[in-house]
């Protein structure tokens, strides 16, 4: 089984649809583009997903304080970092109660993320990583090269769709997060949702 987070929540009836789906995550994007959300809106989407499922906050430029004021609000469980924050950033989040996904952009960052958490260097201490293709762009990565991907706590995500899903459930990876691809003209489809968390939570070998 995969873990399997959905992004770019905008409504309560998008948290209806994960609540129903059964997904491990789901996510709220704070980061400006077409999935920004407020915080109220992102507290509205709390309180009607399933306590059992921590709320994800996407953040590329905010200001750490803004981070952790919506955690300690109980809006968000999870800090996940596309922009440049560092590992004393990462630490003062975490020691405000929020687990801190840190994100690796691009196929090239995405390839040394490999090498080097694989190796013995690795200071980086995010509770979890994420290796993305962009910014909830839909595109992929040449998930081919990235075999050696660490197998405990790390998440793949760019362009996951119905379509292609079972190539990254090949790579056996902690979790995969899926924005677009759960997603028909735009809105978040319940149908998808529900047949992409089944296949990510199938068991394999
Ligand atoms: O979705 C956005 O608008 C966004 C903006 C800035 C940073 C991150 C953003 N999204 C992150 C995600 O939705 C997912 O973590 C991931 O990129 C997957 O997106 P997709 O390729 O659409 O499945």
């Amino acid at each position: 089984m995969t873990k399997i987070k959905i992004c770019g929540l905008m409504t309560k009836a998008d948290a209806t649809m994960v609540n129903d789906s059964r997904a491990d995550y789901a996510g709220v994007v704070f980061a400006s583009g077409r999935h920004q959300v407020d915080g109220q809106q992102a507290q509205s989407i709390r309180a009607t997903l399933d306590p059992a499922i921590p709320l994800v906050g996407v953040f590329v430029d905010q200001a750490v304080d803004e981070i952790i004021g919506l955690g300690q609000a109980g809006i968000i469980q999870m800090a996940q970092l596309h922009g440049p924050y560092g590992s004393e950033v990462i630490a003062a989040i975490q020691a405000s109660g929020l687990a801190v996904i840190d994100v690796t952009v691009g196929q090239d960052q995405a390839e040394e993320f490999v090498n080097q958490v694989a190796g013995p260097d690795n200071q980086n201490q995010a509770d979890f990583y994420l290796v993305d293709s962009g910014a909830g762009s839909g595109q992929t990565l040449d998930w081919s090269r990235l075999q050696n991907l660490p197998k405990d706590k790390t998440l793949v995500a760019g362009g996951i769709n119905l379509t292609n899903i079972e190539k990254i459930l090949a790579l056996n990876s902690y979790g995969i997060d899926i924005s677009s691809g759960s997603e028909t003209n735009g809105h978040k489809d319940p149908a998808k949702i529900r047949q992409l968390v089944a296949l990510a939570h199938q068991e394999r070998e």
